[in-house]
């Protein structure tokens, strides 16, 4: 076998527009379908879905049938959670609430093989090709890509010198939690929220950084690729499916016998 490459991370510093979808049904069989549906990459999350390391696996064998590139969001910058990830075969990880440079070279660094990091030396992993590719070791740093995640106020003050760090290849704002640290909980669409992501876009790619973000709607979608957005995920899948079944039943429910 021929190391993986890792296409999400050229398409992004090739400055391509990549749309996401953010997967929080923990399902293979979901992973497999959505993968399957021309989406650029799908985000698979730790932090917040119902998924431990041995169910993350066979969802990712299920998404590799498919277009999308996989990403993973560790339940935290935790270098063991992020070596496990790297394990069953991750390249692209999202890494949850980076709020100094330091947190962000601490990421960084858990993602490499030393010298240049702390990553753990496995065997025959996923990651691998379970053994079968000959020079994994030497190769396997060039393809990862590392993604921070901006989620507060005081991150947002030090953005510049987070997407400074060398290693972060994008910087990925996160609306929920970003608008709850600015005191407007449940409200992302809050102007002062809105103006926040708006000017971060500009100062990402100003400090020579890829930036994305999760958006729920299409319009917002759509608003952040205009702000300069190149990695963007466009839904949720629970949402999608939650909004589907909801709008169905409204449509036949509403037409009487
Ligand atoms: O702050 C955010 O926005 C996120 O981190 C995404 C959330 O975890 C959630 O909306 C994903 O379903």
């Amino acid at each position: 076998m021929t190391m993986p490459q890792n296409r999400f991370k050229s398409r992004l510093l090739a400055g391509e527009l990549q749309w996401g979808l953010w997967s929080s049904l923990a399902s293979p069989v979901a992973a497999e379908a959505l993968s399957l549906t021309g989406f650029d990459w799908m985000l698979f999350d730790t932090e917040h879905s119902p998924v431990e390391i041995a169910a993350l696996q066979p969802i990712l064998q299920a998404a590799a049938t498919g277009t999308a590139s996989a990403v993973a969001r560790p339940a935290w910058n935790d270098k063991v959670l992020i070596k496990r990830l790297l394990d069953i075969g991750i390249q692209t990880l999202l890494v949850p609430f980076v709020e100094t440079a330091a947190e962000a070279e601490a990421a960084v660094r858990a993602t490499r093989y030393p010298p240049d990091g702390v990553r753990g030396v496995a065997g025959a992993t996923r990651a691998s090709r379970y053994g079968t590719v000959p020079n994994y070791l030497q190769e396997a740093n060039a393809e990862i890509c590392v993604l921070v995640q901006i989620e507060t106020a005081q991150a947002m003050a030090r953005l510049e010198e987070i997407a400074a760090v060398e290693g972060v290849d994008g910087v990925f704002i996160g609306p929920s939690d970003l608008s709850a640290s600015m005191g407007h909980l449940g409200n992302p669409g809050h102007p002062e929220v809105q103006e926040a992501i708006r000017a971060a876009a500009q100062r990402i790619i100003a400090a020579g950084k890829v930036p994305g973000i999760l958006a729920t709607r299409a319009e917002d979608a759509l608003r952040y690729r205009d702000w300069g957005y190149r990695f963007v995920a466009a839904g949720v899948d629970t949402g999608l499916l939650v909004g589907s079944a909801r709008a169905l039943l409204q449509t036949v429910s509403a037409r009487p016998l």
